[in-house]
Formats: structure tokens, C-alpha cells, sequence
């Protein structure tokens, strides 16, 4: 059995967590952790893996504290930056075991849109990302449509392609932040969850690919997956596509 722990398990995806290690055969739910609670209860004396869904302003001091008590992390919570990484690189120094999972997204179709959207960079002359999603979300952009804009830019990097045309003289906002040279665009609407859409463009034509989570059950089989991988590859990863055969 996987003993698992929950650290942010009141939450919206800390709460789908705990039922979907509640319904698998070969998991063992341990601690379900919040705000508040003493996450250092969580040791390698009685979980295997922690699964980490919390907010971006908490998420690397636990991931540091789970390191700090030998456990693997499977980490969801967004904010993640090249130098909060860079924090966990240095803390696994002294943990050469353990791995660390973190996924900008959890969902299939969403790992396999931003896959295709890769492969598809360097072809067209046009790039932008649209992300809609629910409006209790607290960040903007989501961590995903950074990932995907990254993702997109290297690619027409290694591709030596040219700028991306904008002729935009005057811009009140409306053109989105630009992330790695591509424009994002953020929607907050009741009745959404996460979706997100990577619109190319050349004269005369369009791709669109699009992904839907329409509930957060979605995420679930990409987290069960983490926590069966944890442990398998130690050191820092990103992206459920590291356990994809793509
Ligand atoms: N990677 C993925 O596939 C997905 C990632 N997310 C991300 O996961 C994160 C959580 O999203 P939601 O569950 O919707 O948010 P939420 O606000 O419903 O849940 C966050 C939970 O973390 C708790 N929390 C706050 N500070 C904490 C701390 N210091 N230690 C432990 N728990 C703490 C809160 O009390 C709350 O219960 C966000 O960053 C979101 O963008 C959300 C969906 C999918
Ligand atoms: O907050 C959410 O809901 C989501 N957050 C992640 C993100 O910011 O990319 C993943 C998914 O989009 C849902």
C-alpha cells in the first residue's frame, strides 16, 4: 500500500484528492492536512507521499517542510517560478531520494493539448493562449497557460522562428500579459472550470486546440498516476508528460 497525506485538504482539489486515495486499491489515506495544521506531522515514518494542493503563497515553505521530513511530494498548487524551483533543487541536495512532482495540470486533455500545441509552434507565424476558468480562482494567469506559453516559445525558438506579428499601436490592456513573447488572455466566469484554448494563426487559416476540464474529477487518474510514479525518479520534475508515453 501507498500511504499517502493531503496538505490543503479542505480545499477544492485537496478534497477531490482524499476521496480518490479513498477509492484506490493499492492507497492508504494518513494525514489530511489544512491551514493552520502542523505539517511537519507528515514524516517518511507514516506516509510515503504527500500530495500538495494548497495556495501559491504557501506551497514551496511545504514542499520544503515534506523534503525536510523525507517524503516524496506530488505537488499541484500553482505560482511555481524558476527560483522557488531552484529552492527545492538545493533542499534535495541534502534528500537524494526523493522526488518532487510538480504539475501545471493534471488533466489529459489538457496535457496532451499543450502537447500538440508544441509540435505545432513552429508552423505558424501566429501564437496566442486564452484561459477561462472559474472565479474563485486566485491567480492570473493559471499555471498552465504560463507552462503552455514556455512550452509554445521554446519550441519556435529551436525553430528559429520569426517574432510573432502585432502592428498594435495602443493597447488599454486588451492584449493580455505577454508571457515568453506570447499573449495570454485570462476569462474569470461563473459556471466555468478550466478550460483553456491555444489559437495559431497563418494568412488564410487557423488551428485551435482546446481543452476542458469540466470538473475536477478530471484531474484525478494524472494525480493517482504522480503518486504511483513518487519516489520512482528522484530529483525535481515537471509535467505529467514525464509519465506519458508521447
Ligand atoms: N495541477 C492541477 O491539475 C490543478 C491545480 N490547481 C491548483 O491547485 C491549487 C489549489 O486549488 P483549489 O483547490 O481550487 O483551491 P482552494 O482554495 O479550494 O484550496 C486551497 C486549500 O489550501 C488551504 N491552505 C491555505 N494555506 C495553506 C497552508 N499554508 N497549508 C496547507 N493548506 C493551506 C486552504 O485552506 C484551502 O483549503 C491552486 O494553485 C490551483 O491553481 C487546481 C486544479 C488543478
Ligand atoms: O485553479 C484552478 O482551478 C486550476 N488551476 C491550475 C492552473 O492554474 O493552471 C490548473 C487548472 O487550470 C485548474
Amino acid at each position: 500500500m501507498i500511504r499517502v497525506s493531503v496538505v490543503g485538504a479542505h480545499g477544492r482539489m485537496g478534497s477531490n484528492v482524499v476521496s480518490a486515495v479513498n477509492a484506490a486499491q493499492d492507497m492508504e489515506l494518513v494525514h489530511t492536512i489544512d491551514s493552520g495544521d502542523d505539517i511537519t506531522a507528515i514524516t517518511s515514518g507514516n506516509t510515503d507521499v504527500a500530495v500538495e494542493f494548497s495556495v501559491p503563497s504557501a506551497s514551496l515553505d511545504n514542499v520544503l517542510a515534506l523534503i525536510r521530513n523525507d517524503v516524496n511530494v506530488v505537488v499541484g498548487t500553482t505560482g511555481w517560478t524558476e527560483d522557488k524551483m531552484n529552492r527545492v533543487r538545493e533542499e534535495l541536495v541534502n534528500h537524494p531520494q526523493l522526488s518532487v512532482f510538480i504539475a501545471p495540470n493534471f488533466a489529459i486533455s489538457t496535457v496532451l493539448a499543450e502537447h500538440f500545441a508544441a509540435q505545432a509552434a513552429r508552423y505558424f507565424e501566429s501564437a496566442e493562449i486564452i484561459e477561462l476558468h472559474h472565479p474563485d480562482k486566485v491567480d492570473a494567469p493559471s499555471g498552465t497557460a504560463l507552462h503552455t506559453a514556455h512550452k509554445i516559445s521554446a519550441a519556435r525558438r529551436e525553430a528559429g522562428c520569426a517574432p510573432i506579428p502585432d502592428n498594435t499601436q495602443s493597447d488599454g490592456g486588451s492584449r493580455g500579459q505577454i508571457v515568453d513573447d506570447i499573449h495570454v488572455h485570462a476569462v474569470r466566469l461563473r459556471g466555468l472550470n478550466a478550460h483553456e484554448e491555444i489559437l495559431f494563426g497563418n494568412a488564410g487559416e487557423q488551428l485551435v486546440i482546446r481543452a476542458d476540464s469540466f470538473d475536477r474529477s478530471s484531474f484525478m487518474p494524472g494525480v493517482l498516476l504522480a503518486v504511483r510514479h513518487a519516489g520512482k525518479t528522484p530529483g525535481l520534475s515537471v509535467g505529467l508528460d514525464n509519465y506519458l508515453d508521447l
